[in-house]
């Protein structure tokens, strides 16, 4: 089915830019590998959580409301998530952008039948990371304040157990000069990173099923950081990257 999945996103490929989704937990690296994907393919790189955090840091009319529902780890009401993405996508497109990754949307079947009545996505592609690893990646994330840049102040470094394969995960340290701008984000406390996977298991798994029932999920199991992961993820979707070396750093 992989190859047939990688088939598929190449043929769109040449018709217009990919319009794809990244699914996966909390911590398991969406935004790192959405990112790096979209600066590859040319496509904006488009996180619901970015448009509700900024929303959020605007101190408009929703960002009372907004700030006690994220802070407590639940789901954002899909109007309101649906209101924040149609204004990004037409921002974007009065400036000419085109195909797009998603990272974080949907994260309901309510959310991912609205997007299928108003679009097709292309590839759906389901990051997947030993369960055990996740908290850990989440408490370890900061951002730099002053860059925007994020990294993960993480080592991960756990053995096989039930057939869970060994992961080894470096961290990605900040450059000296963002060492002392970090912060982390209000919801990444143990606590609430607790109730955020709880509420993907029961609110986004079955956006999984959506998807691999129309034939568009590509599984894929992380097989450890980023200098790992990165090139069989390119290979897992059909792409070269000439720069790899210089990804592989960035
Ligand atoms: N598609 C969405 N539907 C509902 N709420 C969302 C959505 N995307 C983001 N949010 C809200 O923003 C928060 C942060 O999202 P995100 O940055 O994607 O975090 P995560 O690390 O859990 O993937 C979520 O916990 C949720 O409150």
């Amino acid at each position: 089915a992989r190859g047939g999945l990688s088939a598929l996103a190449a043929e769109r490929t040449l018709e217009r830019n990919v319009q794809w989704v990244f699914l996966g937990c909390p911590g398991v690296g969406k935004g790192t590998y959405a990112s790096r994907l979209s600066q590859l393919v040319g496509v904006p790189h488009i996180a619901t959580g970015d448009l509700v955090r900024e929303e959020l840091a605007s101190s408009g009319p929703l960002s009372q409301q907004l700030a006690e529902i994220v802070n407590q780890g639940k789901l954002v009401s899909d109007e309101i998530i649906i209101d924040l993405l149609s204004k990004r996508l037409e921002r974007g497109e009065t400036k000419g952008e085109s195909g797009f990754i998603l990272d974080g949307f949907p994260r309901t079947v309510g959310q991912a039948e609205i997007l299928d009545s108003v679009t097709e996505i292309d590839l759906v592609v389901n990051l997947k990371l030993r369960e055990d690893v996740l908290l850990e990646k989440c408490l370890g994330r900061r951002t730099c304040s002053q860059c925007g840049g994020n990294f993960n102040i993480a080592s991960i470094n756990v053995e096989e157990v039930n057939g869970k394969p060994r992961m080894y995960m470096p961290p990605l340290l900040p450059p000296a000069n963002c060492m002392s701008k970090l912060i982390t984000r209000a919801d990444d406390t143990e606590e609430v990173v607790k109730k955020r996977l709880h509420i993907y298991n029961e609110m986004s798994r079955p956006v999984e099923e959506f998807y691999r029932k129309r034939g568009k999920l590509l599984e894929f199991d992380l097989p450890g950081g980023i200098p790992e992961s990165w090139p069989k993820l390119l290979q897992a979707l059909n792409i070269e990257d000439h720069d790899d070396k210089q990804c592989a750093v960035a």
